[in-house]
């Protein structure tokens, strides 16, 4: 931020877009990986905005945008990156209260699943298979491209936008609506339901489907 201010001047927006992480299943993520995907994308923005503010904003305004992700069903498979943008989404609201009288606006922005190639080279290898097995999820039977969210995230830095603040715009062509990719294995490891004639007709009722297949 200093080096920002030194070099023009002043601060009127600001966007927290650096992020990512690893997929891997919650019960395989050492406390490391963990720790460092909270890092990058809970503690590095939550650090952008404060220094942002303390050093420009709380004077003369500004707007913030924070990027998210499509973790409104969770996050299975990435369930630090879930918890991190979840968590970014709450303090964007508490932010946009506390700072709404030095005149800052701050709003998310949640993107569905967005191809670029330095997105896919995250992935190693798996990247072409990860996006393409994403696509059907999409209610645009497509994926995303990165221009089709930086508009959304002009529009909110605009004056077009000067009485929206704490909000979160989901980019996602309804994605966030839609099915989830997490495949669940058949199990029948749930706890039985009680005793009584509504499981004797779901007990029946689940004969019956068994038998049809
Ligand atoms: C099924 C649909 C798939 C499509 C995805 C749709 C949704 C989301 C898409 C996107 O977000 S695309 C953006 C893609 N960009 C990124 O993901 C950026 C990736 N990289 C990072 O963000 C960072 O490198 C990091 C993962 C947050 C880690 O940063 P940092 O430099 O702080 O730590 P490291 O030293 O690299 O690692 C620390 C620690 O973390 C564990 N770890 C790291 N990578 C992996 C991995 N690939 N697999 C398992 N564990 C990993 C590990 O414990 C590391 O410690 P060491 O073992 O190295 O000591
Ligand atoms: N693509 C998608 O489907 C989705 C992406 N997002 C999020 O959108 C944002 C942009 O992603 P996208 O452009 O797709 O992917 P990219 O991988 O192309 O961009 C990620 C960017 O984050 C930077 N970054 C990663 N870790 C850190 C860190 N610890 N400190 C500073 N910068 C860091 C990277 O910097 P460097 O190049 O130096 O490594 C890179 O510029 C990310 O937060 C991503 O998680 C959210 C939902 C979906």
């Amino acid at each position: 931020m200093a080096s920002t201010l030194k070099l023009h001047g002043r601060i009127d927006f600001l966007v927290n877009n650096g992020g990512g992480q690893f997929s891997s299943p919650a019960n395989m993520m050492s406390a490391k990986g963990w720790k460092a995907v909270i890092d990058t994308n809970l503690n590095g923005t939550f650090l952008c905005c404060r220094e942002a503010y303390n050093a420009w904003m709380k004077d003369h305004g500004g707007v913030i945008v924070n990027i998210i992700a499509d973790m409104w069903k969770g996050f299975p498979g990435m369930a630090h990156t879930g918890a991190a943008r979840a968590a970014v989404d709450n303090l964007t609201k508490s932010l946009a209260i506390e700072w709404a009288h030095s005149g800052v606006r701050i709003n998310s922005v949640a993107p569905g699943t967005i191809i670029s190639k330095t997105a896919m080279e995250n992935y190693k290898e798996y990247g072409p298979t990860l996006f393409k097995m994403s696509v059907p999820f999409s209610p645009a039977k497509r994926l995303g491209v990165p221009e089709e969210i930086s508009p959304a995230v002009c529009f909110l830095l605009s004056p077009a936008a000067n009485y929206i603040t704490g909000a979160t715009l989901k980019v996602d062509a309804g994605q966030s609506l839609y099915h989830s990719i997490w495949e669940i294995p058949e199990h029948d490891a749930w706890p039985e339901a009680p005793e009584g004639e509504n499981t004797d007709v779901l007990r029946e009722i689940m004969d019956k489907t068994k038998s049809k297949l």
